[in-house]
């Protein structure tokens, strides 16, 4: 019933009155059988007494005229009420979908960098893909499934008019096999929860086709091993698992259509045998449970569908349970001017990984001047990267302080810190538009650095989006470049951006544009391994196995002067 409540929550109202619509179109449709029963026998007592004078309508004879006015009337509010109700419930449904998922674009959006990056894209791809479907699948059909009862619940009672040990009989039959129902419909709801897992996996090695399709290419022995034991392999579990699954459903789904016939079989064949019931009672029964196997089948049929929105729901559940958010003030404020940025003290540890202990950098103490250019180096895996995602506040430190000028980074004041740094990170990622208002200023600048960049034949700005993304690596950072121009900031961070450029672009990069930045008065700080242009940086920072070592005494210096 969970699930429901994003309903409920979404449109109170319009909920309630397509459940009040469904409802009234329920007990109007229960009340069918007795209508008809009665044009049939109207002389039986058991049922209302009718008219049974015969009118001419449209050439036609219409025996019992005001039963069957009442009838066809009956037939047109039920038609009204039900379409009302279910376009209702969908258009709320397709409301609630969004909803969800916009919630979840903020929770993950919302959610620290370190978690971000723990979970990874396939889970929260499928959670968005796979979930959030299910989920409002389910949750449609449990108004569905409220009308049906009523309906039931109605000729239910229109048993106990007829006949009291009947409806004893019958709802003993139901309960047993509601009961028989259930068992393997939990079963089915298993296997398909072991599926859902694998279909996380499934995701992850999707993005391993895609994003290693060149590697896959170029080694047969390796894409099959990787189909084999990887993509097709969790495809198998998938498959297995769902199959297994779907054949109980659907079976127990065929037995829950049949519970009526049964139910109608006993009534007729060993009921009768202990139980006085005149004949036209016993028609009048096997109409009414004739009339309530839709219903039945119905209220069964949606709950396989009920069970396997419960395992999206569980699971969409546990993700969100995964994603802490960050506590910290999302309005973005004006700050003091600063001068400096310090690090005091500053410690971060990636959490432990199969009982070993995360990677550590710190205690680290350092200082970030505006125009100057600071360069970060150090071997492979010495803590460049975390540092600079340190320096750019996506980690958070486990201890210490960062302060831009006298100002203490805190929970209240880190977003409006973040908005006056800009960086490209190694593993970047380029938007294919401007996400800023287009003026004509932003074009013209966005012109500027164009040419500056060497880009201008290359790419073109089109109603905010770039004309094309398809360029080379080093093109394609480039234009990562003049994004970060565009948003000019206080502070920039390059991680080992040169790395793919030309001999030319690297020297243009290295003597031109960080000393053009640094000249703006930016903080400028470059993550590099290009000792050859060392020289360019006012300070040197040197990570060996996360923590600053002194440049002077280091490895790479002595290396370089000897
Ligand atoms: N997301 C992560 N989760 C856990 N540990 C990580 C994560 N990223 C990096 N590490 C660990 O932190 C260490 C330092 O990694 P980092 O990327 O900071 O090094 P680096 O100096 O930038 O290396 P490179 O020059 O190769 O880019 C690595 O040994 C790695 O094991």
């Amino acid at each position: 019933m969970k699930i429901f409540n994003s309903f409920t929550k979404e449109a109170p109202n319009k909920v309630f009155i397509s459940i009040l619509l469904g409802a009234l179109a329920g007990m109007l449709y229960s009340a069918l059988i007795p209508l008809v029963l009665s044009g049939i026998n109207p002389e039986d007592p058991a049922f209302p007494k009718a008219d049974t004078v015969t009118e001419t309508l449209f050439s036609f004879d219409v025996s019992n005229y005001k039963l069957a006015l009442m009838f066809l009337f009956s037939c047109v509010l039920i038609l009204l009420m039900r379409s009302s109700s279910e376009v209702m419930l969908i258009r709320v449904s397709s409301n609630v979908a969004k909803d969800l998922r916009t919630k979840f674009y903020y929770r993950i959006a919302g959610a620290p960098l370190a978690t971000q990056e723990k979970i990874g894209s396939a889970r929260f791809t499928a959670a968005v893909n796979i979930d959030v479907p299910r989920i409002i699948g389910g949750a449609r059909v449990i108004p569905e499934i409220l009308i049906n009862t009523i309906t039931l619940v109605g000729m239910l009672g229109f048993l106990v008019y007829l006949n009291f040990e009947v409806f004893k009989f019958v709802m003993m039959a139901i309960f047993i096999g509601v009961i028989c129902y259930q068992i393997p419909i939990t079963i089915g709801s298993r296997m398909f929860q072991t599926s859902r897992i694998e279909q996380d996996k499934l995701q992850e090695s999707i993005k391993s086709l895609i994003y290693g399709a060149k590697e896959l290419k170029l080694d047969t022995l390796k894409r099959q091993h990787f189909f084999k034991h990887t993509l097709l392999n969790h495809e198998d579990n998938i498959l297995k698992n769902n199959k297994r699954a779907e054949t109980i459903m659907r079976a127990t789904m065929c037995f829950g259509d049949l519970i009526s016939f049964f139910v109608i079989g006993a009534v007729c064949f060993i009921f009768v045998n202990y139980y006085s019931i005149s004949q036209q009672e016993l028609v009048g029964v096997v109409m009414a449970l004739l009339y309530v196997t839709g219903p039945i089948s119905i209220i069964l049929g949606s709950i396989p569908q009920l069970a396997i929105a419960s395992v999206s729901y569980r699971r969409m559940e546990k993700l969100i349970a995964e994603i802490p958010q960050e506590d910290s003030n999302e309005q973005v404020n004006q700050l003091g001017e600063w001068q400096s940025m310090r690090f005091n003290q500053i410690e971060y540890s990636y959490p432990m990984v199969s009982g070993e202990a995360g990677f550590k950098v710190g205690p680290l103490n350092l200082e970030i001047n505006k125009g100057e250019i600071t360069f970060i180096i150090g071997a492979n895996g010495s803590g460049k990267s975390t540092l600079s995602k340190l320096l750019t506040l996506h980690y958070l430190p486990t201890s210490g302080d960062i302060l831009f000028g006298d100002q203490r980074v805190s929970a209240d004041s880190i977003v409006s810190h973040r908005q006056t740094i800009g960086a490209i990170y190694s593993d970047y990622h380029l938007f294919d538009r401007l996400l800023v208002e287009l003026t004509d200023e932003v074009l013209a600048t966005t012109q500027h650095y164009l040419k500056t960049l060497h880009l201008d034949k290359k790419v073109k700005i089109v109603d905010g989006q770039f004309s094309t993304t398809s360029l080379s690596d080093g093109q394609r950072k480039r234009l990562a470049l003049l994004v970060a121009f565009l948003e000019d900031k206080d502070l920039y961070l390059f991680d080992e951006w040169a790395a793919d450029q030309d001999p030319v672009f690297k020297n243009v990069f290295y003597t031109e544009i960080l000393p053009n930045l640094k000249a703006k008065n930016k903080a400028v700080i470059a993550i590099s391994h290009d000792d050859k242009y060392f020289d360019v940086a006012d300070k040197i920072l040197v990570m060996d196995q996360g923590k600053l070592v002194d440049y002077e005494e280091s490895s790479l210096h002595l290396a370089q002067v000897s």
